[in-house]
């Protein structure tokens, strides 16, 4: 596909009661007007708002979380969980949705830009980098993405933090939980997970430890199914993911709602793509909840992950406003 197409997606709840060329003339209403940006250069409203920002955990009470933590990891209670916090944002103007989603797309032109509306008004958008399935003619291909470092100012300062990420142990471990987890979850549905080599996921702000994993996946076994095992991943929750999600719901104080979580599309005939809902931001009108977080194991530096999030988290914030 050519950088001039675009595969659009329909997914439907189909009750028996439904009238189909009610629907059908509803779907390609849609088409049409997402037809109709074609050849338009969107122009957004210049408009001067302000802002008020407020962290829902502040620094202080994260970093004990973090303490706390490392603690259990030492007691060996267990090996990863992975940390959020949220940005409330209150602007003087409602977000301009669309400009939002169109500076995703200009500031990451290689992460999968998402927008879902519950159809109340609010939408949840983001700009993710994770891929957690995708299956094209029963071949599927799915993202361990975890261990990161900023991108650098200048060439010699992005490959002095390159290298260090490469070689950093602690990074290494918070990646390869991943990518055991990944297999071992493939495998223990009869596949045969193949891990590819460990590359660099360099993205505008921050680059990420990234091993692709692919596998066959015979007719008998369905695309929710194979999500449903390896989500959470280690890569937004921890290991083991059961007793790293009872902690998360101790130490986060907010809800993550979609924050995370499994987003895209399925098809009858079994192909789908399905990423993980991170960078991501809940738009309601004026308000906004943006979500980041940062995987903690032993060797984690308190102050370090911190600095992942708010890095995380302000170049969010900075395509939104
Ligand atoms: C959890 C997030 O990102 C995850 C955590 C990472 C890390 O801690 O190194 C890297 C990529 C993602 O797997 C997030 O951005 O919110």
């Amino acid at each position: 596909m050519n950088k001039q197409q675009c595969k659009l997606i329909a997914n439907f709840a189909i009750t028996p009661n439904i009238d189909i060329s009610i629907l059908v003339e509803s779907l390609w209403e849609k088409a049409r007007f997402i037809n109709s940006f074609k050849d338009k250069n969107i122009n957004h409203k210049i408009q001067i708002s302000k802002f008020k920002e407020a962290y829902v955990v502040g620094s202080e009470k994260f970093k004990s979380s973090i303490f706390s933590v490392l603690d259990r990891i030492k007691n060996n209670e267990l090996r990863k969980i992975v940390l959020a916090n949220a940005l409330d944002v209150i602007s003087t103007n409602n977000f301009d949705l669309i400009k939002s989603l169109d500076q995703l797309r200009i500031t990451h032109p290689n992460c999968y830009i998402f927008s879902i509306s519950n159809g109340k008004g609010q939408n949840f958008i983001g700009a993710s980098p994770e891929r957690l399935i995708c299956i094209s003619e029963n071949k599927l291909i799915t993202d361990a993405l975890a261990g990161s470092a900023p991108r650098g100012k200048t060439p010699i300062e992005d490959t002095a933090y390159a290298n260090s990420l490469i070689h950093s142990d602690k990074e290494r471990h918070e990646h390869n939980l991943v990518v055991d987890f990944i297999s071992r979850s493939l495998s223990e549905l009869g596949l045969l997970p193949q891990i590819m080599s460990p590359r660099l996921r360099k993205l505008s702000n921050i680059q990420h430890l990234w091993t692709p994993i692919s596998a066959i996946i015979p007719p008998n076994i369905h695309p929710l199914k194979i999500l449903a095992q390896l989500h959470p991943t280690p890569a937004v929750a921890g290991t083991l993911p059961d007793i790293a999600c009872t902690e998360i719901r101790r130490y986060e104080s907010f809800e993550r709602g979609l924050y995370a979580s499994p987003l895209g599309w399925l098809d009858a005939e079994g192909n789908c793509e399905f990423i993980v809902g991170i960078r991501s931001a809940l738009i309601d009108g004026n308000y906004a909840r943006l979500y980041a977080g940062a995987g903690i194991v032993a060797g984690s530096d308190p102050n370090k992950e911190l600095a992942e999030i708010q890095l995380k988290l302000q170049a969010l914030l900075r395509a939104l406003i």
